[in-house]
């Protein structure tokens, strides 16, 4: 094994030579001003961009949307599918994640008949009551009134029997030689009955359209009368990983290496409130590519690898040949600037992730996450930011995507943040947006979330 470079395992190719140049122009322009660490804000681009795929590098880089614009985008062409795609009923053991397309109206009073909230004696009246013999369990149908005077046993959650006027808890009743019952406290009237209609009368509003189905939403649906719910479709996702290096088992062996995405995307897809319809594995082949694009019913395509403009990147050529619309071509981030987002047609879209691991997670959250919220209609993450422990080198003109873990409310980056490399975002809590130009130690940062970490709102595995 070779020891990590300084830059503390980030790949050299994260930058390309025009950018290293950008990067001393910019500092010697400067000079005085800053710190290595800090190389300041970003250099306007020297000139506008006129490339086409597979162009070049720098031609590339000007084409390219800038990170929060190519978010908007994705979130926009959602935003637009959604608005055409019908509401379904779904059983409530298959709706958590999803959005409820309508209000959650009550279907019943809740609680739907006046209700015992304790365990002890149902009494009408002052008290000593004379005590009947069957006693009042939940569950059973209707019991019958009480006489003034009268008491009978109750169960937490049973009927109130006609004319009870309190309950009486059973630490708080004695029963004397003679059978009667005694208050050993004042009770108050109406005391531990919980009357009908206390939370919700039939008909009114629990939560409005656009809430996410949570476990207690699932259960507040179900008190209130529903065996299904109507929501927003799931997304449905195939992810078509393209490459003829990838293994699926063993060992890296011959110029061959283990499919690293096949394993990531799913869960992850998940997670954004995506069902994962297919994962197929395609090669480099340009007829099985298009092949799987064209016949793909689902919402998104998501490809990985074949972005760049290599002999076998297949995924500009096929989006030309079938005629997608492209909404984003290239992206202003690091890692995964060659991400794109394409209109197959009015029903489906195309991101096309970066080979590179943790490139491709970059696209996975710059373009899927967006596209995948909208389309599932899910309310938008709170944006949050916390400080960073430490300088972050920022890139001249594009922003940068940190794995960072969050501790004592600061944002500490973590190494082996390399386009290639997974082993940062595998012990991260968050992915930490470094503007153009870095960040020093203290600036506030926004922060992704990843669904696995308990730091900061978000989505969560489902
Ligand atoms: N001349 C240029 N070459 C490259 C540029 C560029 O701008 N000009 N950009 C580089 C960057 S940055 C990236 S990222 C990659 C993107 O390339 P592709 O999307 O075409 O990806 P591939 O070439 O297919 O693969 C890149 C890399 O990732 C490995 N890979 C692919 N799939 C997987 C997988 N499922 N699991 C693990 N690893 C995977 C693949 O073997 C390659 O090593 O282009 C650069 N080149
Ligand atoms: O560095 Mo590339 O930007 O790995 O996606």
């Amino acid at each position: 094994m070779t020891a990590p470079d300084v830059r503390g395992g980030q790949d050299a190719g994260d930058f390309d030579v025009e950018e290293v140049l950008a990067l001393v122009k910019d500092s010697r322009a400067s000079a005085g001003r800053r710190t290595p660490g800090d190389p300041g804000p970003a250099p306007a681009p020297a000139h506008p961009g006129t490339g086409h795929a597979g162009s070049g590098h720098s031609h590339e880089r000007h084409r390219a949307t800038p990170w929060p614009e190519a978010r908007a985008v994705a979130a926009r062409a959602g935003r637009q599918r959604a608005a055409h795609r019908a509401p379904v009923a779904v059983p409530l053991d298959a709706a958590l994640g999803l959005t409820l397309a309508g209000p959650l109206a009550a279907l019943t009073d809740l609680p739907s008949f006046d209700t015992s909230a304790m365990d002890g004696w149902a009494v009408a009246g002052p008290g000593p009551w004379t005590v009947r013999d069957a006693g009042v369990l939940a569950g059973h149908a209707a019991p019958e009134p009480l006489a003034d005077g009268e008491a009978v046993r109750i169960a937490t959650g049973a009927r109130i029997p006609p004319d009870t006027t309190s309950v009486l808890r059973s630490e708080h009743g004695r029963t004397d030689d003679a059978g009667r019952l005694h208050a050993t406290r004042d009770v108050g009237h109406g005391q531990d009955i919980r009357p009908r209609g206390q939370e919700c009368r039939s008909g009114e509003h629990l939560l409005p359209a656009g809430t996410l189905v949570t476990p207690a939403v699932l259960g507040l649906a179900a008190a209130a009368g529903y065996d299904t719910l109507t929501a927003v479709p799931r997304p449905r996702v195939d992810v078509l990983v393209l490459g003829d290096e990838l293994l699926t088992e063993g060992l890296p062996h011959d110029g061959l290496i283990r499919d690293a995405l096949g394993p990531l995307l799913p869960p992850w897809l998940r997670a954004l409130g995506a069902e994962v319809t297919a994962v197929r594995r395609i090669g480099d082949d340009a007829d099985a590519l298009h092949q799987a694009v064209t016949g793909s019913t689902a919402d998104l395509v998501v490809t990985t690898g074949g972005t760049a403009a290599g002999p076998v990147d297949h995924v500009h050529p096929i989006l030309g040949r079938i005629g997608a619309e492209l909404l984003v071509d290239g992206v202003k981030v690091r890692p995964g600037h060659p991400m794109l987002l394409a209109r197959i047609d009015d029903d489906r879209h195309l991101v096309g992730l970066p080979g590179n691991p943790l490139a491709a997670v970059s696209g996975l959250l710059t373009l899927a996450e967006p596209l995948l919220r909208a389309l599932a209609a899910r309310p938008a993450a709170e944006p949050y930011a916390l400080p960073l422990k430490e300088a972050v080198h920022g890139h001249p003109y594009d922003t940068r995507l940190i794995p960072v873990v969050l501790r004592g409310g600061r944002a500490a980056p973590l190494h082996y943040n390399g386009p290639a490399m997974l082993r940062g975002i595998a012990a991260a809590d968050a992915l930490a947006v470094v503007p153009p130009g870095g960040a020093r130690p203290g600036q506030e940062v926004e922060l992704l979330d990843l669904p696995w970490a308990s730091a900061g709102p978000g989505a969560r595995f489902t």
